[in-house]
């Protein structure tokens, strides 16, 4: 990898801890944020010393603002403020400043002007042995494109003029990169690396809030870094994320993310794609009521496999779903009177490499006991909290299942019209969602499908989907907005080892859900309610929009409602759906897809949020 470099303005904190933090992670040196600077009450020269005792290189001062373009009598100014700065930078040891194209004070805009004017601050800036990098801000008045700004730099023809591209003010207009390939690498002085989420609203505020590290958001930032590399470019890569969520989470363990997003952009950028999972193993649930549990996958039409040989946990499976139980209440989901998706099992091609990527990584280790004679699966601690264990990829019943039970193998193979699961929804705290997407994707390769918004009584759930291209493991993970959060405060999770009780307790408090693909989920649920089984129940206002929305068969739509089934349609294909209802925080749906659908049922996940909303209250 190259030098790695990353801005204060990412992580929360003074400038000391923010420094600190970044040394922590790994970085080779930082982009000095002047307001960082000047709220800091560490003089230039104690700044300069405690990043040499960090061991970190002070790469960029930034940034200086509306510069050029201006008349005359304000360039005076500019120069005399820009001077004053050179002087900061020698004090502090920086010899490369940041210069934004101007947003504001340039009025009657004309390019020789602008180069005129970049060429003489070049000039002054070689009095200090500084250079220039200048930037094309997404919003600038005039110059706002990579190609405006390399012609203006090409035009003044000074060394100590040169470029700095930031991915997001660049792909955030849809630039187009393979432009870089006529800018040689050493007229790039400095690289500023951010993603983000694919929005549709101005790029100002899109930038100053929502950016976020390579991996988590929606730019081809692959892309952007081998055109990069192809130039010639050998500098620092540097990170440059405005963000809301950052701002105010732990500093050390948002540069050790940001660093972990570096790592992934190297890696996928030299064409290194992780295995992907090929299936799921299993999922585990634990409840305060595991009684509650047991009866509704019991009805749903699970078999009851065993207990298992040790510990104090039960197998349920149907088809190729298998589900894990605690056979004990546990204190502290007891407390927080709820349940939770403590544990996923992802069949991948060779549990030893993808654990060996997870430790390169750096994401912790998920440590279950085990005997000698049990099958070991590795695991991984996802930012959740939710442990993801290593199961090798087989067609056949996993090897640990052996473990539960006394009975023969398929002996009681529970309801065959369900086939496996098809996916787990995992409830992410506000502050780690982010984390969440980098996760799957660096870790498994899997794919951000176009995320949406739900909306909730008690606020709108973001959702994006993490699924691999052939929908073999589908994740949808859910942001949870602050009026469900049961009042989490953003304190640091302890990053390595095992998930403590208190960490069990605050996820117990989110719904989260395992879906199970059934091959006809109207059978599936006449025979759930045959057992007893209460359904989360379907207001009549949906079945009405749905007659409204698709011209449904009345005998079918009949069918639909009196099951509680939901139902969807669209190019690919049909889907119907039935939830159960939640024990603690957790319930199951069951699905159908007919056809190519692709999706989740969207229109359904309101009203869904809506009715456990209100069952919540009874
Ligand atoms: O939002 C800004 O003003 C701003 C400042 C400096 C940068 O490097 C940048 O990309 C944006
Ligand atoms: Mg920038």
């Amino acid at each position: 990898m190259q030098k790695t470099s990353i801005a204060t303005v990412c992580l929360a904190g003074t400038l000391e801890e923010k420094m600190r933090a970044a040394a922590e992670a790994g970085f080779h040196g930082i982009e000095v944020f002047e307001p960082d600077l000047v709220a800091s009450p560490l003089s230039p020269e104690q700044v300069r010393d405690l990043a040499e005792e960090l061991g970190l290189t002070l790469d960029l001062y930034q940034p200086f603002r509306d510069l050029e373009g201006v008349p005359e009598e304000q360039f005076q100014q500019n120069l005399r403020r820009l001077e004053a700065k050179f002087q900061l930078m020698q004090r502090l040891g920086v010899d490369l400043i940041l210069l934004c194209s101007n947003v504001g004070t340039a009025t009657n805009w004309e390019d020789p002007v602008a180069v005129e004017q970049l060429r003489r601050a070049a000039d002054l800036a070689a009095e200090y042995d500084v250079r220039i990098a200048y930037e094309a801000l997404a919003w600038g008045r005039f110059v706002n494109t990579y190609e405006h700004s390399w012609s203006l730099v090409q035009q003044a023809d000074r060394p100590n003029l040169g470029l700095c591209l930031d991915s997001f003010h660049i792909l955030s207009r849809r630039g187009d990169v393979t432009g870089f390939r006529d800018i040689p690498g050493e007229k790039v002085f400095f690289v500023q690396m951010a993603d983000a989420p694919l929005l549709l609203m101005d790029v100002l505020s899109w930038s100053r809030h929502h950016r976020n590290f390579p991996g988590e958001g929606g730019f081809d930032l692959v892309t952007f870094m081998r055109e990069l590399y192809a130039t010639g470019y050998t500098g620092p890569v540097s990170l440059e994320v405005f963000s809301d969520v950052y701002r105010q989470t732990e500093s050390v363990r948002t540069a050790r993310e940001a660093m972990r997003s570096l790592q992934w952009l190297d890696d996928a950028q030299s064409g290194d794609v992780p295995a992907r999972p090929t299936g799921w193993d299993f999922a585990e649930v634990r409840a305060a009521e595991p009684a509650d549990l047991v009866e509704v996958l019991t009805q749903l039409g699970f078999a009851d496999r065993g207990r298992h040989r040790t510990k104090d946990v039960h197998l349920f499976a149907a088809g190729d779903a298998r589900v894990v139980t605690n056979d004990r209440a546990e204190a502290p989901l007891e407390h927080a009177g709820g349940s939770v998706i403590a544990s996923v099992g992802l069949q991948v091609p060779d549990p030893r490499s993808t654990a060996e990527h997870a430790r390169d990584l750096h994401f912790p280790k998920a440590w279950r006991a085990n005997r000698a004679d049990e099958m070991v699966l590795r695991g991984v601690q996802a930012p959740d909290g939710t442990e993801v264990f290593l199961a090798p990829s087989t067609a056949a019943a996993p090897q640990w299942v052996g473990e539960y039970g006394s009975r023969a193998e398929g002996e009681t193979a529970g309801d065959d019209l369900i086939l496996g699961i098809d996916h787990v929804n995992l409830a992410q705290p506000w502050q780690w969602f982010e984390e969440g997407v980098l996760f799957y994707r660096s870790l498994f390769g899997l794919e951000a499908q176009v995320s949406n918004d739900v909306a909730s009584p008690q606020g709108l759930v973001r959702s994006e989907v993490m699924r691999t291209p052939d929908g073999a493991v589908r994740i949808p993970l859910n942001l949870i907005p602050h009026g469900l959060d049961p009042g989490r405060s953003a304190e640091p999770r302890s990053l390595s080892g095992h998930v403590d009780h208190d960490e069990l307790r605050l996820k117990a408090a989110y719904p989260q859900h395992v879906a199970f693909l059934s091959s006809d989920a109207v059978e599936v649920a006449r025979r759930a309610r045959g057992r007893g089984l209460r359904m989360l129940p379907v207001p009549s206002n949906y079945y009405e929009d749905l007659a409204a929305r698709f011209n449904l068969d009345e005998g079918f739509l009949a069918e639909l409602r009196e099951n509680d089934v939901m139902y969807d349609r669209d190019e690919g294909g049909e889907f119907l759906h039935f939830y159960t209802r939640t024990v603690g925080t957790v319930f199951f749906e069951v699905v159908e897809r007919r056809g190519g659908y692709e999706g989740y049922g969207a229109g359904s996940a309101p009203v869904r949020l809506a009715a456990q909303y209100d069952l919540d209250r009874q």
